[in-house]
């Protein structure tokens, strides 16, 4: 445990959707290292799955709101980071695990900017899980992806079942474009030694201000002038113009020359359904198959918490694109509501068509 003055390491953990954030967090918290952390997780998204699939632990989890990262984000965390503070000693270190559509930046000048939270705690490292099937499909399409890994001190390159090494090779070439200077830990379910990821002291403020001369001087709520009343947190997602322009420069070095660091990819939203019907499974697996086919490319993520008639377990469900997986976890809890829950985020996928098809899965009497 740390001691009441000395600094509370933070490790944040990025990546895109689907990218295997959750997995590493799901094994940094079960491993037998005998430490301690304080779980702050975010997600994207209108009804909460993510905080469902983290594992059962003794940590305490707390959940940022949903919402744009630089508006209502960045105020959550320091608030939650303030609660924490004071109770500096009962952990080791805080995991902030954040959105897979999160630029990190506004996140890691947390712990610069704020005065008080800068005292009492030391940001880590800064670790960016990559999906090494999926990233240069969304590289060029979603500038929050290049940022994350512009951003990171170590980047856990995962699925590596997935891909081919000559596939496998060019992905790394590509992130090295990005950010020379970071570790890359190759991994298959996020499995790189603790000791790699953890207590590293990696941080490297000389490089984020060697790339972003202004970070510290960056103020994300008022500096850049946005419109708060346009956030549309329905969708977890922010949808005023950050694509304007602001009187610093941002220098990060991406592949395509400059890049905004508070730009999002405005084209992403996600929607959700939920019954307290019972599903069968004999018309999901199809049908969820059959949706993973057509509109695979622009399903970016896909959650689901699901009821199946005749078992007691509850049945997640999670897609990549394409990939689909699934399978029976722990027994409902007598105490638990229990229903069915499924998240979608995309890119233009068709609501209507998605939603009559879910609620055509649900048992008939
Ligand atoms: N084949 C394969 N699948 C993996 C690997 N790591 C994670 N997955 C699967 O990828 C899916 C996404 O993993 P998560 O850990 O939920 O990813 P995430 O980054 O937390 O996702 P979001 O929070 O939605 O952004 C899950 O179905 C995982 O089981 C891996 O190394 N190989």
């Amino acid at each position: 445990m740390t001691t009441s003055n000395e600094k509370i390491p933070v490790t944040v953990l990025t990546g895109y959707l689907g990218a295997g954030k959750t997995t590493l967090l799901n094994r940094i918290l079960t491993e037998n290292h005998g430490k301690k952390y304080a779980v702050v997780v975010n997600e994207f998204g209108e009804i909460g799955i993510d905080n469902d699939l983290v594992v059962d632990a003794d940590e305490e989890i707390f959940e940022m709101n949903n919402g744009c990262i630089c508006c209502t984000v960045r105020g959550d965390l320091i608030r939650i980071l303030a609660g924490l503070m004071k109770r500096a000693g009962d952990f080791d270190g805080i995991l902030v695990e954040t959105t897979g559509l999160a630029d990190p930046g506004p996140v890691a000048q947390t712990f610069f900017v704020d005065e008080d939270i800068a005292a009492k705690t030391k940001l880590d490292a800064i670790i960016t899980v990559v999906d090494a099937k999926h990233l240069s499909l969304e590289i060029d399409r979603a500038p929050e992806a290049q940022e994350q890994i512009a951003f990171a001190d170590i980047v856990v390159l995962n699925k590596t079942d997935t891909v081919s090494d000559t596939e496998l090779q060019a992905v790394e070439a590509r992130i090295r474009r990005i950010n020379p200077t970071c570790r890359i830990e190759r991994a298959e379910r996020c499995n790189v030694p603790l000791d790699n990821l953890l207590g590293q002291d990696a941080f490297a403020l000389d490089r984020i201000l060697e790339d972003d001369a202004d970070f510290l001087k960056k103020d994300f709520d008022e500096h850049d002038g946005h419109d708060h009343s346009h956030c549309d947190h329905d969708h977890g997602h922010c949808n005023h113009d950050h694509d304007h322009d602001h009187d610093h420069d941002h220098g990060h070095h991406h592949e395509h020359g400059h890049l905004d660091a508070s730009r999002h990819d405005e084209h992403v939203s996600s929607f959700s359904f939920m019954t307290r019907d019972k599903i069968d499974p004999e018309k999901f697996f199809p049908w969820i198959q059959m949706i993973g086919q057509e509109f695979g490319i622009d399903m970016l993520r896909m959650k689901g918490i699901l009821d199946m008639k005749d078992d007691d377990r509850r049945y997640v469900a999670q897609g990549v694109h394409m990939m689909l997986e699934g399978d029976f976890q722990r027994e409902w809890r007598k105490d638990e509501d229990r229903y069915s829950r499924i998240v979608f985020i995309g890119r233009n996928l068709p609501r209507d068509i998605i939603e009559d098809g879910f609620m055509k899965t649900r048992v008939t009497a």
